[in-house]
């Protein structure tokens, strides 16, 4: 039996607030070391799928970027709609999330519709999705079963037609083992399962990253486009990216902005570390704990010590 049809809801602005002013929206996927382009082998099967995709990643690793590839490449005609569940509010969730319907019908279109109506014949990606109640959890699970929802206030449900991709930061399995997450939801989710490793795992995607940001940046600021000096690509290529390509994509618009020559040196790169003396001599002081002569170990560590007396001093 075929559903009545919702009308589709003219919207949408997406919640960027949280996001940092200087990062730009990427038009490509940058997949070029060896587990990236398994993980893109494996995105390209699952987006063909109606089934629901969980992505496990952390912060800025790109997670949103794949959603929105996999919303693409699913050729579903409806929005991709963008939802952080941690900006829900705590006693608005649930008409955020589903919509509700007043007596006097003033409210907005997109207010009515939710976010789950909204995506109607989309894609409804839900970031951080373990900070989604317990209660909430179950109706999102009851309305991608049933393909219907409820709207707050209302006594009859909806037909709704959403996929649904979810991300996540932290490990989903440790929450339902502690009971803060459904495990019949983890299940489901869990069917299509992406783990995205941290851009320190795909050491082959850092400098063709950094120059993909700086070609976008560059063009955007109408600067001449410097090459990444020899020295700077090991710099980025041995940090260990805690902020993943966010932090990238920030450390190359700096570097675009201070760099004054035709070429990015480390002393551009606003890196930790980098361009600090006392930080240079402690990671010199565990470099010299490393070696295996006792009486150069010994030399190596006088040495520093002094340097960094002096520096103190
Ligand atoms: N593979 C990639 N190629 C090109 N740009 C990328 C890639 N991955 C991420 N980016 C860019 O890096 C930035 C961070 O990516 P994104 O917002 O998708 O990360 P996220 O994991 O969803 O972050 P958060 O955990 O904060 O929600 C964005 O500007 C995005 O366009």
């Amino acid at each position: 039996m075929s559903r009545p049809a919702v009308p589709q809801q003219p919207l949408l602005t997406f919640p960027d607030a949280e996001r940092s002013p200087l990062s730009i929206r990427a038009k490509a996927l940058v997949f070029v070391d060896p587990r990236s382009r398994e993980l893109r082998k494996e995105v390209e099967r699952l987006a063909i799928r109606p089934a629901p995709v969980l992505i496990q990643g952390e912060t800025g690793s790109g997670k949103e970027l794949l959603a929105r590839h996999i919303h693409n490449a699913s050729e579903r005609s409806g929005l991709f709609v963008a939802l952080s569940c941690s900006g829900l509010g705590a006693r608005t969730a649930q008409a955020e999330l589903f919509g509700y319907v007043t007596a006097g019908q003033e409210s907005t279109v997109a207010g009515r519709a939710g976010w789950f109506g909204s995506a109607n014949g989309g894609t409804l990606y839900l970031d951080e999705i373990g900070d989604l109640s317990l209660g909430l959890q179950e109706q999102l699970l009851q309305a991608l079963e049933t393909g219907e929802v409820l709207r707050v206030g209302a006594n009859r449900a909806t037909p709704v037609d959403v996929r649904v991709v979810a991300a996540t930061s932290i490990d989903l399995a440790q929450a339902v083992a502690a009971g803060k997450f459904s495990e019949r939801l983890y299940q489901y989710l869990g069917d299509g399962l992406l783990s995205l490793p941290p851009l320190r795992e795909r050491v082959g995607d850092i400098l063709p990253m950094a120059e993909y940001f700086l070609g976008i940046h560059a063009q955007r600021l109408g600067l001449a486009f410097p090459i990444i000096g020899e020295r700077a690509q090991r710099t980025l290529e041995a940090y260990s990216w805690p902020g993943n390509t966010r932090e990238l994509e920030n450390i190359i618009h700096f570097a675009l902005l201070v760099s004054t020559g035709d070429e990015i040196e480390p002393r551009h790169l606003n890196l930790p570390g980098i361009g600090d003396p006392l930080a240079l001599l402690e990671s010199g002081f565990r470099q010299a704990l490393a070696v295996d002569d006792a009486s150069l170990r010994e030399r190596l560590g006088r040495w520093l010590r002094e340097a960094s007396q002096r520096l103190e001093g």
